[in-house]
């Protein structure tokens, strides 16, 4: 090997960019890899500013930093994004060190410039991931978590648009799950479209499990029923990765668009795969959150509320009442002989009655009651705008729609009768324990007068007259 090779070739063999200044900040050389970047001879760069240099979005920083380092004659490090003609925006880590010529003088400064692009993408990448953690751990709202997801993928390089499209439950329609960065007009138009094959990127990668990647939308046959849509919204480019669960079942899509006609690098798949699988695990994590939720106030047998379940929404709609003076009404339901049940027909006969009632009472519910099996055989409503007297006349239709009920449910051992307590606040002004005490003392009332009745609490009246030993006598 020559032990003399001419310095510009070494220089040249060399990936990062490499160049050299005078005094005055003129360029005087560079290697090639900095003249490609440029998109010029290196001929051309020699006296040139960088001014001059189409990659630099502040060139005046850049000459402010020179003069820095023929100033202190101390290296600067500096991170810096730099525009490249195809490749857009690219973050480059840049020496400046003080150049001196063979007569040890300082001559001007010579720079060295690497791409670090990738290696700040996957640092960024990482932080989205630790957020999306941290939220999902700190049972942050699904949306803000899939909104972070998103802005940490968009951050990553600039002109991306990402959006996440979640399918409903019953598998039929995409749903914006976030997408702050596009139109709104246009998430409107996507969400409760029916994913299937042509329907954009997103509706054919939900609908065939395999990553879609259109790199001009305005020429792709699936998105020919949208190309109005897109031109609309700017768009150009969509890649779209299925979100998998654990179990492979596909829960939605995450997208990356572009507004102009865009190929994805390898980085860019990596960054499109790591970022559905993020937020798969955002979307499971919350579904069971849900659902461990919601079987903590649900009662397992009838699968009606529990009583804690009760407690937490009548303590809030009574307060609402209060608020706004308006009437509210508790039922307090208990099944009459219910032991007798369990001791003729057995335990599981007594099981069955219960589930029976709880689907009749479901049955009878409006919309805004709130319905809970309160424990054992006692069951309650909370009638929500309800007077009194209006609440009783519910129970009593409770009682005698019960018989056309069992007559329904032929395979039922025992068909009891209820007894029912009925409270009401006439202004919504009053406890909740209180109100359940009215109608438990009216469900008293109601046993021992001998079952299958309804009785309403009313407070008892003032004494008007005290009481005589001639009353007595009476
Ligand atoms: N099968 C079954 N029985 C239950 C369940 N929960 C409570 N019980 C029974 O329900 C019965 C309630 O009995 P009591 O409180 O004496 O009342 P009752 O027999 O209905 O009599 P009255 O209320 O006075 O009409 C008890 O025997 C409990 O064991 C359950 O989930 N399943």
């Amino acid at each position: 090997m020559d032990k003399h090779l001419p310095l510009q070739h070494v220089i040249d063999s060399i990936a990062d960019l490499i160049y050299f200044k005078d005094q005055q900040s003129t360029y005087v050389g560079c290697n090639q890899a900095f003249a490609r970047y440029a998109g010029l001879s290196i001929a051309e760069i020699v006296g040139k500013k960088d001014t001059d240099l189409p990659m630099l979005s502040n060139p005046e920083l850049f000459q402010t930093r020179d003069i820095q380092v023929m100033a202190t004659l101390a290296p600067l490090i500096t991170e810096d994004w730099l525009i490249h003609q195809t490749m857009g925006q690219r973050l480059y880590e840049i020496v400046k060190s003080p150049f001196y010529d063979d007569a040890n003088q300082l001559c001007g400064v010579i720079g060295v410039g690497r791409d670090i692009t990738n290696h700040w993408r996957i640092k960024q990448r990482d932080e989205t991931r630790q957020l999306a953690l941290a939220l999902t751990a700190s049972q942050a709202p699904l949306q803000e978590i899939l909104d972070a997801i998103v802005k940490g993928l968009e951050a990553e390089v600039s002109g991306r648009l990402c959006s996440i499209l979640l399918l409903s439950d019953d598998g039929e329609h995409l749903l914006c799950g976030s997408a702050p960065s596009l139109p709104d007009f246009y998430n409107q138009a996507v969400h409760g479209l029916s994913p299937g094959i042509g329907v954009g990127s997103c509706g054919t990668a939900v609908a065939s499990g395999k990553r879609v990647i259109v790199e001009d939308i305005l020429t792709h046959p699936y998105w020919a029923p949208f190309k109005a849509l897109v031109s609309q919204a700017g768009l150009a480019a969509c890649w779209s990765q299925p979100i998998f669960s654990s179990s492979g079942k596909v829960l939605g899509s995450f997208a990356i668009y572009h507004r102009e006609i865009t190929h994805p690098t390898l980085e860019d798949l990596t960054s499109i795969e790591q970022a559905a699988s993020i937020t798969s695990l955002a979307i499971e994590y919350h579904a069971a959150r849900l659902s461990l939720e919601r079987q903590a106030k649900t009662d397992l047998l009838t699968n009606i509320g529990n009583r804690r379940y009760f407690q937490e929404h009548a303590e809030t709609i009574l307060q609402q009442h209060a608020a706004a003076k308006q009437p509210i009404a508790l039922l307090f339901i208990d099944v009459d002989f219910f032991k007798l049940i369990n001791d003729m027909f057995g335990h599981k006969a007594g099981d069955d009655t219960l589930i029976a009632l709880g689907k009749y009472f479901t049955e009878c519910q409006r919309e805004q009651d709130v319905l809970a099996r309160m424990g054992g055989e006692e069951f309650a409503y909370l009638l929500p705008e309800t007077d009194g007297e209006t609440a009783l006349a519910f129970a009593q239709q409770l009682q005698a729609g019960l018989t056309r009920f069992y007559d329904q449910q032929p395979h039922l051992q025992a068909k009891p009768t209820l007894s029912i307590g009925v409270a009401a606040f006439s202004t919504g002004c009053g406890t909740l324990d209180q109100l359940l005490s009215r109608a438990d003392t009216a469900l008293y009332e109601a046993k021992n007068q001998g079952r299958n009745c309804s009785k309403l609490y009313l407070p008892s009246p003032p004494l008007t007259q005290p009481a005589s030993p001639t009353n007595f006598l009476q």
